[in-house]
């Protein structure tokens, strides 16, 4: 006798053999969203008896997009740990993707993970509508909302076994992210209840990340603006979490822009006053909806103006993305292949040294390799060795016994060595190890063993990766450097290209996407381009990312970036014929146009320049 899934399971079946036909869904057991997916999916001439193997990106690739997606990865981190627990009890898998379905991560339950393999849900693999049709990951992303796939309710016959649950994750500049999915066998999926509880767990873990997005956003705008229904939630990740700069919202979490009634186009256009009514005075206060005058609770702070400054030790260069690395190309003809030989060497536990000026990305590289090798689970600890004065260097290091010098921390200190037991130890500006270090370090490597200050020797194994802006094999000569610790170091060595001796275009313009100008209308005039080229990049990518950050961040909406716009110690411009326009001539050029778009409508126009009412008619008049 068929049992009640397997005659859903038929019935759904029949279902969708009759999606061609009028009305062909009326009365079958599928919810409007699934069978909108589906028919997008016959319409796409997707076949469900399509396997849903597919060949997922290959291990360097995968760096390449996870590197693209850091900022996502990072922030995601907390949520991904705590549903992994999760769902290794359930059975089940977590995984995290990005705005096109592209698995970045995925973990859980090691059973699953291993029969999920054979439909390539796997990282590097891609879940949109378009590869794997009806499912979890690219039905949440085609309809913007939480979605649950159940059993035959997947397009594809292959991925039938499996049910789960995904929810979009957008940024606080309201582009979609990525996807949190939470993945299960049917079979496992005892009762309803799972379900149920997999949608309350993915769309909380994807408020918490959105939220902490939003505030990490917030950070050095004018204004932060927290707003709930119920004044005991602000504070909490369930609140809406605006950022305000001029009166015009700069940033937001969803939750702010459902309490407003905005959609993610408002953000960078909108004025926070013409959709709440009651002034952006610091404290806390009760605001109104100008729509409705719905009363929200609101908690107003100026961060910007009271923040003090945060200062990390200098020694802390922590690997974790600096919150600027750029989201967009990370490699290029000239530096990927060197990262691909980078991975192999690590796989192979060879030790690989790193060179190059400052800024040329020696540590954008090292987190790149290690996320893409097969100690990419376990640590990379990072010790800058000329940020630390030597004193410290060696207990940082080697790490120390209680009461092994006055001042030693109670408990000792393990030392960042055996911190990095199992995985790898960055040292950067390895050159500027003082000498008696360099003995200690080349008796840890020749030994397997490091003897922490005042204790005995401990068994580590770590893999090193070490760097310097300095000719290590001058310094060898000059004999501040030790030959007998520069060979162990020197298995494969790697030498990143200064900017100056790279192609610039396509760097310029892979960073220019990252920082968002297609979104933005943000272009380069032709003019700038050309004194960028003729700049010669001392400070390498580090500079080179910088100004276009800040020249994107500055620019507004549909801005020609212009060489008048550049630093002055810039390299000069080219003697063409016809001054630059001023920045003044263009922006009224921008406002002329608005204004044409919308035909007078200074009410319009100035909602889209996101400029008050009054600015806009002082910039009419006459000068
Ligand atoms: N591959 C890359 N693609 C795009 N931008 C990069 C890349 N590598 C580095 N950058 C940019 O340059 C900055 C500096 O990179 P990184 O800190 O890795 O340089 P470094 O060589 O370690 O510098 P230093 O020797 O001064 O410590 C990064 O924060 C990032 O903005």
């Amino acid at each position: 006798m068929a049992n009640a899934p397997q005659s859903l399971a038929t019935a759904l079946a029949m279902a969708r053999e009759r999606l061609g036909e009028a009305g062909g869904l009326e009365g079958a057991p599928v919810p409007p969203i699934i069978a909108r997916s589906w028919r997008r999916c016959a319409d796409r001439g997707l076949r469900a008896d399509r396997p849903a193997r597919q060949d997922p990106l290959s291990r360097a690739d995968l760096a390449v997009l996870r590197e693209r997606h850091h900022t996502l990865m990072h922030l995601a981190t907390p949520e991904l740990d705590t549903l992994h627990q999760a769902m290794r009890d359930l059975g089940g898998m977590v995984l995290l993707t990005n705005d096109r379905g592209l698995i970045l991560d995925a973990r859980g339950d090691a059973g699953f993970v291993r029969r999920a393999r054979r439909v390539s849900l796997q990282p590097g693999a891609g879940w949109g509508e378009d590869d794997e049709g009806t499912n979890a990951v690219g039905t949440a992303l085609a309809e913007r909302a939480l979605v649950q796939v159940r059993g035959a309710e997947h397009y594809l016959t292959d991925n039938a076994f499996l049910i789960c649950t995904a929810m979009p994750v957008m940024d606080p500049y309201g582009a979609l992210a990525g996807v949190i999915d939470l993945s299960g066998d049917t079979r496992a999926a005892r009762s309803d209840s799972q379900g149920t509880s997999a949608r309350s767990l993915a769309s909380l873990a994807v408020a918490h990340l959105e939220h902490r997005w939003a505030a990490q956003a917030a950070e050095g705008h004018e204004l932060v603006v927290r707003l709930h229904a119920h004044p005991g939630w602000l504070g909490t990740p369930q609140e809406g979490l605006l950022a305000v700069d001029d009166g015009v919202v700069r940033a937001a979490n969803p939750a702010a822009l459902a309490l407003l009634g905005l959609d993610a186009a408002a953000i960078g256009r909108v004025r926070l006053e013409s959709v709440l009514d009651g002034g952006l005075a610091r404290g806390d206060r009760i605001l109104r909806t100008a729509d409705s005058g719905r009363p929200l609770h609101a908690r107003i702070t100026t961060p910007g103006k009271s923040r003090p400054a945060i200062r990390r030790p200098a020694h802390a260069k922590d690997l974790s993305p600096p919150a600027t690395a750029p989201d967009g190309m990370l490699w290029d003809a000239g530096t990927r292949p060197l990262l691909e030989r980078a991975i192999r060497a690590l796989d192979a536990s060879i030790p690989v040294l790193l060179q190059g000026e400052t800024g040329t990305g020696k540590e954008v590289f090292v987190r790149a390799a290690h996320a893409a090798c097969g100690r990419a689970q376990a640590p990379l600890v990072a010790v800058n060795c000329a940020a630390i004065p030597e004193g410290l260097l060696e207990s940082e290091l080697f790490g120390y016994e209680d009461g092994a010098f006055t001042g030693a921390r109670r408990g000792g200190h393990r030392g960042q060595i055996r911190q990095a037991d199992g995985g790898i130890l960055f040292l950067d500006e390895i050159g500027d190890m003082p000498p008696a270090l360099q003995a200690r370090l080349l008796r840890v490597l020749q030994d397997g063993e490091v003897t922490p200050v005042g204790g005995r020797p401990v068994k580590v194994d770590f893999l090193l990766v070490t760097a310097t802006h300095r000719d290590l094999a001058a310094c060898v000569a000059e004999g501040t450097f030790r030959a007998d610790l520069y060979y162990r170091l020197k298995h494969l060595v790697v030498t990143l290209p200064p900017l100056r001796e790279r192609s610039l275009d396509g760097i310029i313009d892979a960073l220019m996407a990252s920082f968002g100008t297609a979104e933005r209308g943000i272009r380069l005039a032709p003019a700038a381009r050309d004194r960028l080229r003729r700049h010669d990049w001392p400070g390498n990518l580090r500079e080179l990312a910088n100004l276009l950050r800040t020249l994107v961040a500055l620019s507004p909406p549909g801005t020609l970036i212009a060489p008048a716009d550049l630093p002055p110690d810039l390299a000069p411009a080219a003697q063409t014929g016809a001054p630059a326009p001023s920045l003044k001539a263009r922006e009224d050029d921008a406002i002329r146009q608005v204004l044409e778009r919308h035909r007078g409508n200074i009410s319009a126009a100035a909602r889209e320049l996101g400029v008050h009412r009054s600015t806009l008619h002082r910039r009419m008049r006459p000068d």
